[in-house]
């Protein structure tokens, strides 16, 4: 078809710009291309009479493992306070990032290419030929583990905060996996001994400000893949969860910035390797209506062990006559497979793995 071939030659040329959208909204344009627009867009606003919760991680241990587990149970997400990262290490990552996506076009786009070679890639759209629409949003993406990144490939102007900032989120995701395990009633090192801190990428996101946000989104509906995010951002805010209500109805609630609070979410494989007890729930972006670039980084822990011997599913010691396993065993590859060969707005790959 005569359409499809012209928006694949659009996509095409977009991404050989290297600019990525920032050097979309850079040119000044009033109306974003056709590329970008997602049909059937339900903007509604936000609930404003919920949000997701805040767990003050200096409570007493059983307290805060309780309220980890039942903000696990029922939202799959959370914001966690004083959990001992200093702010001004939080602000740096974030600045950090901001600073190589606003750095002058010519430099930037040097870095821009989809070849995780060595560890590192920078693009607009992880998707970008695969979707049925583009999203707002560019994404310096590092993965740290179980294979090392080359670190010079790593821009120079965020390489040592993105180290720097991978410790901490390993840090204090070690604490939180130990709490999510207690919430199960298993050992606090079983997700450990999984290596489930071993697999790790960092994503830096910029979500540019968008002549049209009622077109698009910064980032479609989407459930994280691996076992846990660890998750920070500016104070622009536009991340939104799915709410279930009941049935098939739903709300999006935001999650509102708040100053030094790191985001957590439960993924995909925590939702089999919990046989449903802990949720992995969509999540999204609405595009940047402001008149400043938005910056998240987001740290994702899935396990580090993906030899075709190694297989991950339900617990066996959650699992009983009256509680089946509701997901069968699978290995990373068969994971990650699902994962990166869809666009990223399709279902969710639990389905791909539940058991009849
Ligand atoms: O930017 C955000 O707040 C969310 C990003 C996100 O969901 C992701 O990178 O998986
Ligand atoms: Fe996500």
């Amino acid at each position: 078809m005569a359409a499809d071939t012209d928006r694949a030659t659009a996509l095409k040329e977009f991404d050989e710009t290297k600019a990525g959208v920032k050097g979309l909204a850079d040119s000044g344009i009033t109306s974003i291309p056709a590329i970008f627009h997602h049909p059937n867009l339900h903007l509604t606003p936000a609930a404003s009479n919920i949000s997701i919760p805040t767990i003050d991680l200096s409570l007493p241990r059983p307290m805060a493992v309780d309220l980890i587990r039942a903000a696990s149970r029922d939202w799959g997400f959370f914001q966690l306070v004083n959990h001992g990262i200093p702010l001004s290490t939080i602000e740096a990552t974030i600045s950090a990032v901001r600073s190589f996506h606003e750095l002058p076009t010519a430099v930037r786009s040097q870095h821009y290419t989809r070849t995780h070679v060595g560890g590192v890639s920078y693009y607009s759209n992880p998707d970008l030929l695969l979707s049925a629409a583009a999203s707002w949003r560019d994404t310096l993406y590092v993965t740290f583990g179980p294979v090392r990144p080359e670190l010079d490939r790593i821009p120079e102007v965020c390489r040592a905060e993105m180290v720097a900032w991978k410790q901490h989120a390993r840090e204090v995701a070690r604490e939180v996996m130990g709490m999510m395990c207690e919430g199960l009633g298993v050992g606090p090192g079983r997700l450990e001994e999984m290596t489930c801190l071993e697999g790790t990428g960092m994503v830096g996101n910029y979500y540019p400000p968008c002549p049209e946000p009622h077109r698009t989104l910064g980032v479609v509906d989407h459930t994280d893949p691996g076992v846990l995010t660890v998750l920070i951002q500016d104070q622009i805010g536009g991340l939104q969860v799915k709410k279930m209500i009941n049935g098939d109805e739903y709300c999006w609630v935001d999650v509102n910035p708040v100053p030094g609070a790191l985001v957590f979410n439960a993924g995909d494989l925590l939702q089999i390797i919990s046989n449903d007890e802990y949720q992995s729930v969509q999540h999204r972006v609405v595009a940047n209506s402001g008149e400043n670039g938005r910056v998240s980084v987001a740290v994702f822990f899935s396990p580090g062990k993906r030899e075709d011997s190694d297989i991950y599913g339900p617990l066996p010691e959650l699992i009983s006559v009256e509680n089946p396993a509701k997901y069968c065993n699978l290995k990373m590859s068969e994971l990650m497979g699902a994962f990166f060969n869809k666009e990223l707005a399709s279902k969710s790959i639990l389905q791909q793995f539940k058991l009849p």
